[in-house]
């Protein structure tokens, strides 16, 4: 017997970052939307916990114990006291969200082997279980069994889900290398240096954006704090953020701590002619088209 989890990726529509906290953390006013880009993770009973990975990427995931699919069967495991035997599972990934693309693939792939060791184990964990354990496993991970669209605050673990009222038309450029998450929360501490960080919070012109579906206003009110330091990293990323811009694109961002950069369409047509662009550009690895919102981890 297995089962399997599809599990969306996400694109950070405002990504307000503050000062590091004591802990080294950065508390976030962290606007998530899931779109229609997915991880599978399979679970089967095995003689050991054993990961493999497939798809585009998958040679830069770690197979070992740091795996976050592999860190949150052993979580579940052992908050229902399964061990041995009890707790041995083969996890399959089958990834198509860019690897180290600040679209929270590992993230995806730890809520979608929680959701799934849950569904073969039976344990009866409650939602709110699930999700403790997810902010246990990564800040981004609360988000990935969640879906849809949400405010994240505290270092984005603490949700609260948001309305969308349409769907938006997204392309996304995937790079030619990947960038660390911590490295470029670090390069956003060297750019503000001394400076005062303000308390990050939403942006209301932002959630009414999203909650009446209207593309115009959300190009208008997107913002990622990150994005100097992802381009300060990554200086390219401007080539391909421009190359987005001039096809039509609404609006042009990274997403989250990159370097994917996002485009928004105004429609399914535009998406397209965008997507063309970016490839004829010659700036990027792939392009890939995706809608917004998606479900979050969903057993199939
Ligand atoms: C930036 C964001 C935006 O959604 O995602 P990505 O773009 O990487 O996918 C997230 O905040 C990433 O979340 P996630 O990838 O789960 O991060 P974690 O594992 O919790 O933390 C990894 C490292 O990122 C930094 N970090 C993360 C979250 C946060 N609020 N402040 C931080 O400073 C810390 O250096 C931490 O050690
Ligand atoms: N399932 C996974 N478990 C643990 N680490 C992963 C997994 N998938 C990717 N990684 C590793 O975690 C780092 C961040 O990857 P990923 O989550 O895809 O990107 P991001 O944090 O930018 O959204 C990469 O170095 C990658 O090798």
């Amino acid at each position: 017997m297995s089962v399997t989890v599809r599990v969306p990726a996400k694109v950070n529509v405002q990504l307000a970052v503050g000062a590091a906290r004591p802990d080294g953390f950065h508390p976030l006013a962290n606007v998530f939307l899931a779109v229609g880009l997915y991880d599978r993770v399979t679970v089967t009973p095995a003689e050991e916990l054993r990961v493999t990975c497939s798809g585009p990427g998958s040679d830069q995931v770690p197979l070992d114990a740091t795996n976050l699919a592999a860190r949150a069967a052993l979580a579940l495991a052992a908050r229902y006291g399964r061990t041995g035997r009890d707790a041995a599972v083969h996890l399959h990934i089958d990834k198509d969200i860019p690897v180290a693309g600040g679209m929270a693939g590992g993230s995806a792939d730890g809520a979608g082997a929680l959701l799934a060791c849950d569904a073969l184990w039976g344990t009866g964990a409650s939602r709110e279980e699930l999700l403790e354990i997810c902010a246990e496993l990564g800040s981004d991970v609360p988000f990935s069994l969640v879906g849809g669209a949400a405010l994240g605050v505290g270092r984005g673990e603490l949700l609260t889900p948001l309305e969308v009222g349409g769907d938006f038309h997204w392309v996304f450029a995937m790079a030619s290398r990947g960038l660390s998450t911590p490295a470029v929360f670090r390069e956003f501490d060297r750019l503000t240096g001394h400076a005062v960080v303000p308390e990050p919070v939403a942006s209301e012109p932002l959630l009414a954006a999203l909650a009446k579906g209207d593309v115009d206003a959300l190009a208008g009110a997107v913002s990622n704090d990150l994005q100097p330091a992802a381009l300060s990293l990554f200086p390219e990323l401007a080539r391909t953020l421009e190359a987005g811009r001039a096809a039509g694109a609404v609006a042009a961002l990274v997403s989250g701590s990159g370097p994917t950069t996002a485009y928004l369409a105004r429609d399914a047509a535009s998406a397209a002619r965008i997507a063309d662009a970016l490839t004829a550009s010659g700036t990027c690895r792939t392009v890939r088209l995706a809608t917004a919102p998606a479900p979050g981890a969903t057993v199939l």
